[in-house]
């Protein structure tokens, strides 16, 4: 198919049976996903689940084993520079060019798609504003904290005006008020009709960003939809969060059972999955047991994610 063959309103990523395997190891195992066009579709799933595996295999950097996918109606290993025109690429590290300073390292950047200087110098201009980096314009890279090379690194991929962009990781090693930042610059973006797929292993930026995910655990999926409705699918409303210190027992095990809809047992603590974690607290010192310490939360990604998998998201 061609590009000009693809109508709005089709998936601009479309995977079927995608598979990566490196010898007798299977990365990506056979999955299948579609991405519609202005949609922010997360890819979560702990390290090595295989999401920079199928990212780069999106972005034209990495030969699939088998299946099909299309990206604007483009095979990726077929169209590679036409597919990369409509795309921008962040990877998990960023890749500054240290020699470079800040302003350039846009211009020189938007040098390599042909792009003239007539175009890229007012464009540079905005992009730096867009990233919040105006003032450290003619600095040094290695005089930029983390977040702002993150941001720079967008606003470089953003230099030919990609209508998708693929964000490997986006905000892993940024403190919080650093992702919140890059998180307020991309829900921006959506804002303007770019369509964002994201990979990350937090459940907090999968819930900020995502509007709808897949879940993937060893190269495949366990799960589809939007944040709320994988945690209404895989979890009550709330969670109760008990811990007996040292002193845990099967016999506290055996005594909470019954209570709330469902019980994890962590070798920390257990968590009784409920309507009201209140209740369910309340529940448990009627049983005259004391926790050492219990709070109630609501349900989370995680929590999605332990149903399914018996692991949690971060090793
Ligand atoms: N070139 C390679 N040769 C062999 N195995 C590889 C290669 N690249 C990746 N893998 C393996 O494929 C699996 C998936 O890796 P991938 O990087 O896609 O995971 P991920 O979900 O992105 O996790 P992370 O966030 O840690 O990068 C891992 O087990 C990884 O070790």
């Amino acid at each position: 198919m061609s590009s000009s063959q693809f109508r709005s309103g089709d998936p601009v990523v479309r995977a079927r049976n995608l598979t990566k395997t490196y010898g007798d190891f299977i990365a990506v195992d056979g999955i299948d996903f579609d991405v519609a066009a202005g949609e922010s579709f997360g890819l979560l799933g702990p390290n090595g689940a295989g999401k920079s595996t199928t990212m780069r295999m999106i972005g034209g950097t990495l030969q699939r084993s088998g299946g099909e996918l299309s990206v604007v109606g483009l095979d990726p290993e077929v169209a590679g520079p036409e597919v990369r025109a409509h795309l921008g690429v962040i990877p998990q590290q960023d890749n500054l060019d240290e020699e470079l300073r800040v302003d350039e390292n846009i211009v020189i950047y938007g040098r390599y798609f042909g792009l003239p200087y007539s175009y890229l110098k007012p464009r540079a201009n905005e992009l730096l504003e867009f990233a919040q980096l105006t003032d450290k314009r003619k600095k040094k890279i290695s005089e930029l904290s983390g977040g702002m090379k993150r941001r720079l690194t967008i606003a470089r991929a953003l230099i030919n005006e990609p209508r998708i962009l693929l964000l490997d990781e986006p905000t892993t090693g940024l403190d919080p008020q650093a992702r919140h930042v890059l998180w307020d610059r991309l829900f921006r973006l959506k804002e303007e009709g770019v369509t964002l797929l994201v990979t990350t292993h937090f459940m907090d930026e999968a819930e900020q960003l995502c509007d709808r995910l897949i879940v993937i655990d060893k190269g495949q999926i366990m799960a589809e939809g939007s944040p709320r409705e994988l945690i209404r699918t895989y979890a009550s409303r709330e969670v109760a969060e008990v811990r007996f210190g040292s002193g845990r027992s099967q016999q506290i095990v055996d005594q909470l059972e019954g209570i709330g809809d469902r019980q994890e047992v962590l070798p920390d603590r257990i968590l009784i999955y409920a309507e009201s974690g209140d209740a369910a607290l309340d529940a448990v010192g009627a049983r005259g047991l004391n926790p050492t310490t219990s709070l109630v939360r609501r349900s989370s990604l995680e929590d999605v994610f332990l149903r399914l998998t018996g692991r949690s998201l971060i090793d």
